[in-house]
């Protein structure tokens, strides 16, 4: 009998003749059958041949690995790692959404620095605020057995005058601008890891700023790009600032589907009845925690409101005039489970990782800047359930021809699957989000 089936017994075995009080144990041993299924399936994107013990890590970031709980890297992590740190050659990463691309480049940056050394050697460049947070608080955690300390560079945070970390974490406005007016020196940098490099291309003046900075970086720096979508502005940005010899490690349009996430729409009238129709949601889902995206500010403080009357417990995100300590405090109440809802612009979009989350509701449709939709954001929003291998549900709210015209966009790009539930059924959802935590056998890939 494998390891896996033995799992699977004692845990059946444990449901049939143990009265469970302790539902969080039971969930996890649960989920991690499950993992170790998936881990197995070479279809899967967290599959692997090699363990980390054999991936050229420094026994100190090992240790830090086993801490965070892992037993086994992923498809990304097991290619990706051997490069950053054994190769020459640039790397360009792609990995469907919650399949570890964090880990693999953070324990990548920590391998690389000398904690000897006190300069920044390894820069890690993350579209917002929030995302660069939970990037040094992996980096932490990772490399908690090693003397590597992380800085955490973002606006309104306190900066010290010579900048002695050898891992850098922040924005792109605040990391190109000082590198440029050399606040930020570069003089012992080895690599630079720009996460949702797609993202932070099509952010404004970061493409000139990066093209200055790449001419004044020594040649044999490491550059590395990691997302889950790339895009023209990312091959413009290769073509120009990542030079030969690179490794490109990239998903066909086919691979980017996230097969356990349950993707659902609901037909909520008209525009006016949306607010009611998420309060009714709410009233009838039991468990997990869940992300609502909207398209504007105002609807997310509007929302927020109407929710909070409602008796919901509810925390707001969103970037233009919320201070940084105003966005991280209602990021960790609701990491922390003291806010059951997150009301947030595409500000969350990206990378953010919060295990707990089941639920995500694209109460707008996602649209680019030219009001068009979006499968790019739709599936970065819909990530943010689904991670390494739990399942998750996404609903997305729709009102009239225009906007289910531009929903089924989205749906025939990305070539997913999507089904009605009926307003009047809310309760149906309950079930789903509860039947989604014991699923023990794996979806088809
Ligand atoms: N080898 C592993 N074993 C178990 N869990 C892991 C492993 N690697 C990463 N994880 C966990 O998987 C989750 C998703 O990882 P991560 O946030 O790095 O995904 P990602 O690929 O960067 O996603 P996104 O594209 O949304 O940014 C995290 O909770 C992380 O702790």
């Amino acid at each position: 009998m494998s390891e896996t089936d033995k799992k699977t017994e004692q845990v059946e075995e444990k449901d049939n003749v143990e009265e469970i009080d302790d539902t969080q144990n039971n969930d996890d041993d649960l989920f991690n059958v499950q993992l170790e299924i998936q881990q197995s399936d070479p279809n899967s994107p967290l599959y692997s041949i090699k363990s980390f013990n054999e991936l050229g890590l420094k026994p100190e970031l090992l240790k830090g690995v086993y801490a965070m709980g892992y037993n086994k890297p992923s498809k990304i992590q097991e290619a990706a790692l051997p490069i950053i740190v054994q190769s020459p050659n640039n790397l360009i990463a792609q990995s469907q959404s919650g399949t570890g691309k964090t880990a693999a480049f953070t324990l990548g940056m920590l391998n690389c620095v000398d904690p000897a050394i006190d300069a920044p050697q390894a820069i890690c460049i993350s579209p917002t605020k929030e995302l660069a947070q939970q990037t040094f608080d992996v980096i932490s955690k990772i490399g908690q057995f090693s003397d590597i300390k992380p800085l955490l560079y973002v606006p309104e945070l306190d900066l010290p005058a010579v900048v002695k970390n050898q891992v850098i974490i922040g924005t792109p406005g605040k990391i190109l601008t000082h590198i440029l007016n050399r606040k930020l020196s570069i003089k012992h940098l080895k690599m630079v890891v720009m996460d949702e490099a797609d993202f932070i291309v099509s952010m404004e003046n970061v493409p000139t700023q990066i093209q200055q900075i790449h001419r004044l970086l020594p040649k044999q720096i490491k550059i590395c790009l990691f997302s889950a979508t790339f895009s023209q502005g990312v091959e413009n940005l290769i073509k120009n600032v990542v030079p030969e010899p690179n490794v490109d490690i990239r998903l066909k349009k086919s691979d980017l589907g996230l097969q356990r996430i349950h993707q659902y729409f609901i037909d909520c009238g008209s525009e006016s009845n949306k607010p009611f129709i998420l309060s009714d949601l709410y009233g009838f889902i039991s468990i997990g925690q869940s992300i609502v995206f909207v398209h504007t500010i105002q609807t997310a403080k509007t929302l927020y409101e109407k929710m909070k009357e409602d008796g919901h417990s509810v925390s707001i995100l969103y970037g233009k005039d919320l201070s940084t300590e105003a966005r991280f405090e209602h990021l960790k109440n609701f990491r922390e489970g003291k806010s059951k809802v997150l009301i947030s612009t595409n500000v969350l979009a990206r990378g953010i990782d919060i295990p707990q989350v089941s639920l995500v509701v694209n109460y707008d449709i996602p649209l680019d800047e030219n009001a068009r939709p979006d499968p790019v954001h739709y599936l970065h929003r819909i990530g943010r359930v689904g991670r390494f291998g739990r399942s998750g549900v996404a609903i997305t709210f729709v009102h009239d021809q225009s906007s289910k015209t531009k929903l089924n966009n989205i749906i025939e790009h990305l070539g997913h699957h999507i089904e009605e539930i009926n307003a009047s059924e809310l309760e149906q959802l309950d079930g789903i989000l509860k039947g989604i935590r014991n699923q023990l056998t794996p979806l088809n890939n």
